[in-house]
C-alpha cells in the first residue's frame, strides 16, 4: 500500500493505493527473457536470475520470509522422490504444460503419474 502519494513508471499513484506486482508478466517478457515462454532452466546457470527479475518469492521487504527454507526443503523433497521411487505416466499422452486458473497456477491438466519404489 502506497504510505504517501507517488508515481511509479510515469503513473501517478494516491497514498493508500494497493499497488500489485504482476510478477505473472515479467516472468514472460520477452523484452527481459530470451525466447520467455520457453522452460530452460539452464537459462540460470549464467546468473540471469539474479538479475531482479525473477521474483518467484516476491522482493523487498515483504519478500517471503520463507524462501530459503523452501529453496532448501523443495530440492531435497525433489531429490527424495527421484531416489526413492521409479516414475511413469499413466498413458502415453504427451504432457499438457497449459495454465489453469488460480492464485498458485495449477496446470490446467493435471499431470497423473504412478511411482514404485525402488528396489535398490
Ligand atoms: C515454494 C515455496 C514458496 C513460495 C513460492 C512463496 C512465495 C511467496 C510470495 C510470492 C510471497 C509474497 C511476497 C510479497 O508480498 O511480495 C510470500 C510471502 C510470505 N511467505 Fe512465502 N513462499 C513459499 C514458501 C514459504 C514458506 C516455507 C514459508 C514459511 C515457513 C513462507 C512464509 C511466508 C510469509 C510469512 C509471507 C508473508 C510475508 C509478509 O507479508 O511480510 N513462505 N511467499
Amino acid at each position: 500500500m502506497a504510505s504517501e502519494d507517488c508515481t511509479i513508471g510515469g503513473y501517478e499513484v494516491p497514498s493508500k493505493t494497493i499497488v500489485l506486482v504482476n510478477a505473472w508478466a515479467i516472468h514472460r517478457d520477452p523484452k527481459l527473457w530470451d525466447d520467455a515462454t520457453s522452460f530452460k532452466p539452464e537459462r540460470f546457470e549464467s546468473g540471469e536470475g539474479d538479475a531482479h527479475k525473477l521474483m518467484p518469492f516476491g522482493i523487498g521487504r515483504r519478500a517471503c520470509p520463507g524462501a530459503g527454507l523452501a529453496q532448501r526443503t523443495i530440492s531435497l523433497a525433489l531429490g527424495s522422490l527421484i531416489q526413492c521411487f521409479e516414475w511413469k505416466k499413466v498413458d502415453e499422452a504427451e504432457v499438457d504444460m497449459a495454465e489453469g486458473n488460480g492464485v498458485t497456477m495449477p496446470k490446467a491438466v493435471p499431470l497423473e503419474a504412478m511411482c514404485r519404489a525402488r528396489q535398490s
